[in-house]
């Protein structure tokens, strides 16, 4: 007897799924909270919302605000962790753990009784080490650079540009940051200057990419590992199930079990707004609505994202896929 509750997988109309969806999240009056902690982000509208999806096979389907570049933040945190890992390989967890924190993604507490050593790389105390790891030998103009040509080349869009009023505001306000860095530090686990750490550590949250081409960017870790268009490995097969694995763990923080309750997918939220979402072999998925909800994770964007795997099934715990 076939599942009544079963999604058509054969031929979901993908198409008017995602301009559904779209239409569905523009009438919701309750949008959650811009972010405004850092001063440009506390600028953009909350009405926004936009949804890219990229399949396999190429295929992709947007609507709403899917071309509008906004701050991608914390999700810059993926694609951080992928060079780190290319830099150093496995002794990066040395420095950074894999286990979901349950803390805010700002916070300080655990790092007086864990020596310094953050959670996880998602968590700001662990993205700041992943961007230690990463100066290396460079100064942070070289290593900026580098980061900005990695995206660009994961997006094949030589378009993509770091907002500098982004970076700048959160020099100036970063404060808890500039504690996370220095306490790390007195613990040795943060070890070129602190400044040049968090200039490198905001400028890369500071890229403005659409949904579209964070999709795009996204498709290495739908791909195992693979660039589609290149056909280049990016990470081996391995790598890319162990990003993608650490996504659905700890990519929306204290907000990480619901937000894989609810989805089914690895996923990494920014504070701009945005979530990268992965149904592996299947889709690249980037979903943008600035109002956050209490754990600082996209209010809309996670709704979004669950209807849309309602609609599809593509959750990774759905025994079929259309892969
Ligand atoms: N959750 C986020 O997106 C946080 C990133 C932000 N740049 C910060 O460090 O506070």
């Amino acid at each position: 007897m076939p599942d009544a509750q079963a999604p058509d997988l054969a031929s979901p109309d993908l198409a008017s799924i995602v301009h559904d969806i779209a239409a569905e999240m523009r009438l919701r009056a309750e949008r959650g909270t811009v972010a405004d902690y850092i001063p440009a982000l506390a600028t953009v509208s909350p009405d926004r919302f936009g949804i890219a999806v990229i399949m396999a096979d190429g295929t992709c389907h947007t609507a709403g605000d899917a071309d509008e570049a906004f701050s991608i933040q914390s999700i810059s945190k993926v694609f951080a962790l992928t060079m780190a890992l290319g830099a150093v390989g496995d002794a990066l967890w040395q420095r950074v753990g894999r286990e979901p924190s349950g803390s805010a993604f700002n916070s300080i507490v655990q790092l007086e009784s864990e020596h310094g050593i953050p959670r996880n790389p998602f968590i700001n105390a662990g993205a700041i080490v992943v961007s230690d790891i990463l100066l290396g030998n460079h100064e942070p103009r070289e290593a900026i650079g580098e980061m900005l040509r990695f995206v660009r080349a994961l997006a094949s869009d030589e378009t993509i540009r770091i907002d500098e009023t982004v970076a700048q505001g959160e020099l100036q306000t970063g404060f808890r940051n500039i504690a996370l860095a220095n306490y790390m530090r007195a613990f040795g686990n943060v070890r070129h200057p602190v400044e040049k750490v968090l200039g490198l550590y905001f400028h890369q949250c500071a890229i403005a990419m659409s949904c579209r081409q964070l999709a795009a960017a996204g498709r290495y870790l739908m791909a195992r590992g693979r660039h589609p268009e290149s056909g280049r490995s990016v990470v081996s097969p391995r790598r890319a199930r162990r990003i993608n694995a650490l996504m659905l763990t700890c990519g929306h923080y204290d907000g990480s079990g619901e937000f894989a309750f609810r989805t089914g997918l690895p996923g990494k939220s920014g504070v701009g707004g945005g979530i990268l979402a992965i149904a592996p072999g299947v889709a690249s998925i980037a979903v943008w609505s600035p109002g956050l909800n209490e754990r600082g994770n996209s209010l809309l964007g996670t709704l979004a994202l669950e209807r849309l795997v309602e609609h599809t099934g593509w959750s990774v715990f759905d025994p079929v896929t259309t892969a």
